[in-house]
Formats: structure tokens, sequence, C-alpha cells
């Protein structure tokens, strides 16, 4: 476990390394290992640049991310074929890129839970998904299935919206029987997508709620993201009642939260949502990003950064305390923090696909940190009182921007690396202090 955000040598807390003063009494000191897991849609993204009019005459709604049936997608496929319009083609689904980015940062093990085609021939898309997916990344519990995986048509307007046409194929067959209760009970976080609720009468609902089942009952983090606005929208109380009902970490962007709360101001959304879950994370585009959730009184922290105005005044008063779960606290109350977009954003933005995916995969390593260090030093300091994430607020929401910045430079919206060592906007006194 590599711990999280970009800081000096003293804050990597070496758990395993051995002080020569209590050798004699500690020999050996073996770091316990942790993972996470999560569920996924197995896809491949084929992405095109498009114009309105395509999109318009394939009847897909701009923005969206909406299942097409096996004469759309050909007709779809053919047409982007026959106008060389694809540009890149990636492994995608937003779980299996939050793993593959998570087990990028923390060097550690994750687990996917979804299907795989049976029979892979080289060169296949089934056989790409593999190939691009970081090798910490657990695939031995996928389910093998008689069928391609899912085609996600990422289609990518002039103005950079981007539309999502899902080709299912069997990546909705996923069944209760291959979630292993074991791996969801002794992971740190458990992790799904909202895209999970709309598979219709194909199995992987009913695997989702069984990994839900398992992690509530080992009280495991059920941390939930939320795909596209245009899911939410169409029963924000069915969603609202899901939440209080099975999630305890939420990550979504604006708009969802808009869809979710019916609040477009982001704090009031963020304030509303926390009746419901735990902890909030919410991207904003440009406008950078925000994390709400709970801390306990006699334990939080000030921050030493200008207060922010807003919708709550001084929102960020709090924010150098961690983040604890409602229940955990002696005295509960909010706690709002905002980051503007690292470096104001890259100079070029390559790709937005999967810039909020990264910004969750960071908040993910920062609570599997605070879940390595409990159970490799529990009589820490630290865990004086059950936070949800090692690090605060404050610091989380620079992670978690710092990661989306990286994903935003690069084409692919999964890592091919973990951020750099040093940072080159910060002169090298700073690393030398
Ligand atoms: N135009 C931009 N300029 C600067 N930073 C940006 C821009 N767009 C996104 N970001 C950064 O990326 C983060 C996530 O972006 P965004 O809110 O677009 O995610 P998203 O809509 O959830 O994306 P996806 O669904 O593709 O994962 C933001 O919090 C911000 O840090
Ligand atoms: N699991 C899943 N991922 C999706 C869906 N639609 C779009 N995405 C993914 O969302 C990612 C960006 O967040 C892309 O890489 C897409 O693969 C869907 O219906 N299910």
């Amino acid at each position: 476990m590599k711990f999280p955000g970009q800081r000096k040598s003293k804050h990597y807390f070496p758990v395993d390394a051995r002080d020569p003063l209590t050798n004699e009494l500690n020999p050996v000191i073996r770091p316990k290992n942790i993972h996470i897991t999560g569920i996924d849609q197995t896809l491949v993204d084929i992405e095109a640049k498009v114009d309105d009019d395509f999109i318009a005459r394939h009847g897909l709604r701009k923005g969206n991310s909406m299942l097409i049936d096996d004469a759309a997608a050909h007709a779809l496929y053919e047409e982007l074929k026959a106008k060389a319009l694809v540009t890149n083609e990636f492994a995608g689904g937003t779980i299996g890129n939050t793993l593959h980015n998570y087990s990028t940062l923390a060097d550690d093990r994750s687990v996917l839970f979804g299907v795989m085609s049976r029979n892979i021939l080289i060169g296949s898309y089934a056989y790409r998904y593999l190939c691009a997916t970081s090798s910490r990344v657990d695939l031995n519990h996928l389910e093998p299935v008689d069928g391609p995986i899912g085609r996600c048509f990422t289609l990518i307007s002039e103005c950079g919206e981007r539309t999502f046409a899902i080709s299912k194929g069997a990546m909705d067959k996923l069944t209760p029987a291959y979630i292993d209760k074991t791996l969801v009970q002794s992971g740190a976080a458990l992790v799904l997508t909202a895209y999970l609720m709309r598979a219709g009468d194909d199995p992987i609902t009913d695997a989702a709620m069984t990994a839900i089942g398992y992690a509530k009952e080992a009280g495991v983090p059920v941390v939930l993201t939320l795909g596209t606005r245009f899911l939410i929208e169409e029963d924000p109380q069915w969603w609202q009642e899901f939440i209080r009902e099975n999630v305890d970490v939420l990550a979504m962007n604006e708009e969802e939260a808009e869809a979710l709360t019916g609040h477009r101001d982001i704090l009031l959304a963020c304030d509303q949502t926390l009746e419901w879950c735990d902890l909030v994370l919410c991207t904003a585009g440009p406008a950078g990003l925000y994390m709400a959730g709970y801390c306990s009184d006699e334990v939080k922290r000030p921050t030493s950064h200008p207060l922010l105005p807003g919708s709550i005044p001084e929102f960020n008063q709090f924010e150098f305390s961690r983040p604890m779960r409602k229940e955990d606290c002696d005295q509960p109350f909010k706690v709002f923090s905002h980051i503007a977009p690292f470096m104001g954003g890259p100079e070029k933005i390559r790709n937005t696909n999967g810039a909020g995916d990264g910004a969750l995969s960071a908040l993910l390593h920062d609570m599997a940190a605070n879940f390595y260090h409990k159970k490799n030093l529990p009589t820490s300091s630290k865990h004086r009182y059950d936070g949800l994430c090692y690090s605060s607020f404050a610091q989380i929401c620079k992670y978690a921007n710092r990661v989306s910045y990286e994903v935003l430079a690069q084409h692919s919206p999964r890592l091919s690396r973990g951020l750099p060592e040093r940072e080159d906007s910060l002169e090298e006194a700073y690393w030398e202090r």
C-alpha cells in the first residue's frame, strides 16, 4: 500500500519499517494485506468524434448513456467504421476504470466482479479489456459467459459533451453465485455504479444487491457512483431511498446531484445528500470538486485556508477534520470542503472521460489507506476514534483533484502510471525542506 497524496516522505507512514530498538520484541513485522472489491458491467469504450446530427440520427440523447439493441449497434458501428470516425478503443466501464485507477495509485489489490467471455480470441474486445487492466486488479473472480462483453460507443461532440450508446452483449449476466462473500466482507470498501440497477431481467442487479448485503453485514463501506443524471431523473425518490438503505459514500457530479436532490447549488445538494449517507464526493467540472461528510465535535479540526463564502457561509471552516460515519460520531456535525481544479486544469484537456472516476479512485485510496493503517497499527492514536478515511476532507479534495487532472491530460480514462513522485509545479526547495 502506497499512502495517498503528494506528500513528502515523512508523511508516508512506513508501517513495515522496523525500529532497531524494538526489533528484539517484534522480530518480524509482516504487514497485513488489504483489498477493495467492486462490481461492473465489463465494457470497452469505442470512442468517436461525431456531430449533433449523428447523435440525433441514431436516436440518442446528447449527454446520456443509453442502452441500444443489436440492430442499432450494428448500424452505428457500420457508420463509424465507414466514415473512419473511431479515434480510440479503451477498456472502460465506470467501476472497471475506478478499480484500475485505484490499483495504479495505491499499487495494491482490487477485486473486480463481472463477466468475461469464456472463449477469447487474440485481438477481440475481451482480450483487449484484459490486456488494458492493471495486473493489480484481480480478475480471477470474473464469471465466464458465452458471448461478448459490452461495447460502449463513446461519442464526443464538438463541445466536448459525451454521449454513450451501450450494446450490452453479455455484460449484465453476472450472477450472485460469483460474488465471493469472504472477499467482500474482508475488503476495505465495496464500490458500485447506479448503472447496475438498470439491467432489466438480467442477474447483475441481484448480484449487486447480494454484494451489498454481504458488505452491510460486515460493516464494509458501500460506495456508489451515480453514472448519469438521466438515470437519476427518472425516479429521484427511488434513488434517495436506495442510498438511505444501502450506501455509505456517494460520488456524483453536479448534474447528478441536482437530479437527486433538486438543488442546483452544490453545497445545498451535498447538505441534503448527507441526510441519506455519510460522505459525499461531488465533482463540478471546471469548478473543481466538493466533499461533504460528518465529523464528531470533539475531534474536529479548523482549517488554516481562507474561509469560503457560499450558500452555507464559511462552509470549509472544519475541512481539516477527518470524515467519519455519522453513527460513529458522539456529536455529529457536517463538514464541507472545496477545491478549484489543480493548476486551473491542464493546458490541453485531451479527454474529460473518466475524470470523475479518477477522483473517486483517489477517495477509495484514502479510505483503503485508513483500513490498512488500522489493521497494521491498531493502537495508533489515529484510531482512537473511527474515521472513514486516512486524511482530512481538505487533503482528499486535493488528491482527488490532482488525479482528475492527470486523467484530463491523457486520452484514456485509465491511468497508465501512478502520480509523479515529485510535482514539477513545486520548486526543488520545497522538497529539500
Ligand atoms: N474543464 C475543466 N477544467 C479544469 N478541470 C476540470 C475540467 N473538467 C473537469 N475538471 C476536473 O476533473 C474533475 C472531474 O470532472 P467532472 O466533474 O467533469 O467529472 P464527471 O462528469 O463525473 O466525469 P466522468 O463521468 O467522465 O468520470 C473536476 O472535479 C475537476 O477537478
Ligand atoms: N458500467 C457502466 N459504465 C458505463 C455505462 N455507460 C458509460 N459507462 C462508462 O463510464 C465511463 C466514464 O465515466 C466510460 O469509460 C464508460 O465506459 C454503463 O451503462 N455501465
